[in-house]
């Protein structure tokens, strides 16, 4: 499925020094955010920064929203991750799009000005009205969680 996303460009570099985000694949999910900064950002071990994306989108639609995830390489190789888990964008939000950067690493990681530090997908999303009620309809697994189906 495809969509317009309403983006406003906060950084002037956008569009000479870096390239928008784009998918890089025709089957990527998500778009690469670039750290907008004006110099070289060293996170120490255990550091969390707020890193500007350098632009700001508007959702709009209450059926979707985006989220910011880590970058698998740089999560796993160099253990920078994001500070908030998961970074969750409101439709309705239009600030400047931030991103927590967290090095769970025991090596300082230096963040250069557009370097691509994370990703953003957009995502479906169900609103639901709360219907309370007394008692479940049973199911299958009932109340049985955290690892009750075993390992093997
Ligand atoms: O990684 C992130 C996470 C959030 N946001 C922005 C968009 C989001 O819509 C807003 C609020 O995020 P969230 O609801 O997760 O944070 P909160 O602590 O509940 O803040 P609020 O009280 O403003 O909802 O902050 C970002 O720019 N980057
Ligand atoms: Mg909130």
């Amino acid at each position: 499925m495809t969509a317009k996303l309403q983006v406003r460009v906060l950084d002037a570099r956008f569009g000479s020094e870096w390239e928008l985000p784009s998918y890089a694949t025709p089957g990527s999910a998500a778009l690469d955010l670039r750290a907008a900064l004006t110099e070289p950002l060293t996170v120490a071990p255990g550091q969390t920064e707020l890193v500007p994306s350098g632009l700001s989108i508007y959702v709009a639609d209450p059926g979707l929203c985006a989220m910011i995830l880590p970058r698998s390489g740089l999560g796993h190789k160099q253990g920078l991750v994001l500070g908030n888990g998961t970074g969750l964008i409101d439709s309705d939000y239009q600030g400047p799009l931030m991103i927590s950067v967290f090095n769970r690493s025991q090596q300082a990681f230096t963040i250069a000005p557009g370097d691509r530090i994370a990703q953003l997908v957009i995502v479906p999303v169900v609103q639901v009205e709360l219907d309370l009620v007394d008692s479940f309809t049973q199911s299958e697994r009932g109340e049985g969680g955290f690892g009750h189906t075993g390992v093997n």
